[in-house]
């Protein structure tokens, strides 16, 4: 049965797409698409297929998105749990594959949770630069936390700020900003029947002015040179043409660029923003025309001549010898070492802090950098979040167990394992437990009994 549409959407749709809107109203009829973006940083596209057996169709607009079946189910993989991949919507894919992300730069996600984009931004600066991820909203920047962590990004500071208290700490501090806009949903109607009922005539309007306000905070953040995506899942085009018109006019120091090709892609147009012409350059996602929902980007450049912020960055840290001791006693088994002047020791806990501006007081966060550990009584405990990093092969004591395996589930509950002699690579010691080579936590091995270090805040329940 075909979902029950708002007259008022119906109407302004219809304007808005003349002879394609009976296309547009078909669509609602097409199966769902269903899409997996892999993380790039612990998985290919050819390991996927092999060890977990699903069914994977190239997403031809994005360069790690693939199409699998409904059947292949993989929330319930344990491939999952070891973040080799994030479930999103195919054209909710867009943004982060059409922003050229390079390992190194400063990057921000200002609208970020639950990190459908935050992920793959973070897995293209593999570890290099820093990615800030904030969102408004406390709850959701928790399940952003997770995400990221469960990804093994391990450069990010996660906030969880109105956009002007970041601006007033990172004003032309970034290479790119990208705003994934709260906004009326309306690309979501035919996933997701839900969102139309938290839709009302008034709702276009009342984002188009939060946007606004995300926006002039996102161009203050941005170096001279940097880009900026803006992207929406909703057709109305006040939040779309009409927000990227506004930001154009307030800050003249923005230029719109195109964005790389996909034949399916439609431009934007002019006539739903203040008539300017680059309003072309914007991408526009039907349904009708490609396999996603729906969606809209837009790419911005600030001018290399806009005036330079210079911001104090924090200085190296010097750790204290006998806690460098004891870490390196740890690290000695592990192939990956992190950078000693980015380790900030806060009481007992461990953290590797990418490179931010000095001050930042005020600044609600959840996370600074990677957890990497505890400091207790001369010895080092190392964390969930490090083991997430970390594959078979990086650590010396390390058991790969199969995807069918029943004691995957034993573990992920939080259960103690037996292991066989001979199935881990050590009899004794810190063990990372893994599904083939890829991690899922530690474990502690005395006499063949596997003790569960599995984080209790992530357990499985039942
Ligand atoms: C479209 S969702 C973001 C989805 C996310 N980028 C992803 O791919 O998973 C928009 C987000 O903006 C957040 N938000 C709403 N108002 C905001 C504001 N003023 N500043 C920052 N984030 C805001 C919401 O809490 C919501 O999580």
């Amino acid at each position: 049965m075909r979902v029950e549409l708002p007259e008022s959407f119906e109407k302004r749709m219809k304007e808005m797409l003349g002879d394609e809107y009976e296309a547009y109203i078909e669509s609602y009829d097409n199966p769902r698409q269903y899409g997996l973006r892999i993380n790039p940083m612990k998985i290919t596209e050819e390991e996927l297929a092999e060890g977990s057996g699903f069914s994977l169709e190239p997403i031809p607009w994005t360069k790690t998105g693939y199409f699998y079946k409904e059947e292949n189910q993989p929330a319930r993989h344990p491939y999952y749990s070891a973040g080799l991949y994030y479930l999103q919507e195919p054209s909710a894919m867009t943004p982060a594959a059409k922003f050229p992300v390079k390992p190194g730069e400063r990057v921000l996600d200002l609208c970020a949770a639950p990190g459908g984009k935050a992920t793959a931004l973070g897995a293209a600066l593999q570890g290099k630069g820093v990615l800030v991820a904030n969102d408004i909203s406390n709850s959701r920047a928790k399940a952003l936390l997770k995400n990221l962590e469960v990804f093994g990004i391990s450069n990010a500071f996660v906030t969880n700020e109105v956009p002007q208290n970041l601006a007033d700490r990172f004003e032309g501090f970034f290479d790119k900003v990208l705003i994934d806009a709260p906004c009326s949903g309306e690309g979501m109607f035919r996933k997701d029947p839900a969102v139309i009922k938290t839709w009302d005539e008034e709702r276009p309007e009342y984002f188009a002015k939060l946007q606004k306000d995300i926006l002039k905070n996102g161009v203050r953040m941005l170096r001279p040179g940097g880009k900026l995506l803006y992207s929406t899942c909703t057709f109305a085009p006040v939040e779309n043409e009409g927000s990227i018109s506004w930001i154009l006019n307030e800050c003249p120091e923005m230029e719109l660029l195109p964005i790389e090709g996909y034949e399916e892609f439609s431009e934007g147009n002019p006539a739903w923003g203040d008539g300017r012409e680059e309003l072309r350059r914007c991408v526009r996602i039907w349904p009708h025309k490609m396999k996603g929902e729906g969606h809209f980007l837009a790419l911005m450049k600030k001018s290399e001549d806009a005036p330079e912020t210079r911001i104090k960055l924090e200085a190296p840290t010097r750790m204290d010898k006998k806690n460098k001791t004891v870490m390196e006693e740890f690290f000695k088994d592990c192939q990956w070492k992190p950078d000693w002047e980015r380790v900030q020791i806060k009481g007992e806990k461990v953290y590797l802090v990418p490179e931010l501006p000095a001050k930042l007081n005020g600044i609600h966060f959840l996370r600074n950098g990677l957890y990497m550990g505890d400091l207790k009584k001369n010895r080092f405990e190392p964390s969930q979040q490090l083991a997430m990093t970390l594959k078979a092969s990086d650590y010396a004591g390390s058991v790969s167990l199969s995807p069918e395996d029943e004691r995957i589930g034993r573990y992920l509950r939080g259960e103690t394992l037996l292991l066989e002699p001979g199935e881990a690579t050590r009899e004794k010691g810190w063990i990372l437990v893994c599904v083939d080579q890829y991690a899922f936590g530690w474990g502690k091995l005395v006499n063949g009994v596997l003790k569960n270090k599995y984080w209790s805040g992530w357990r499985l329940k039942g």
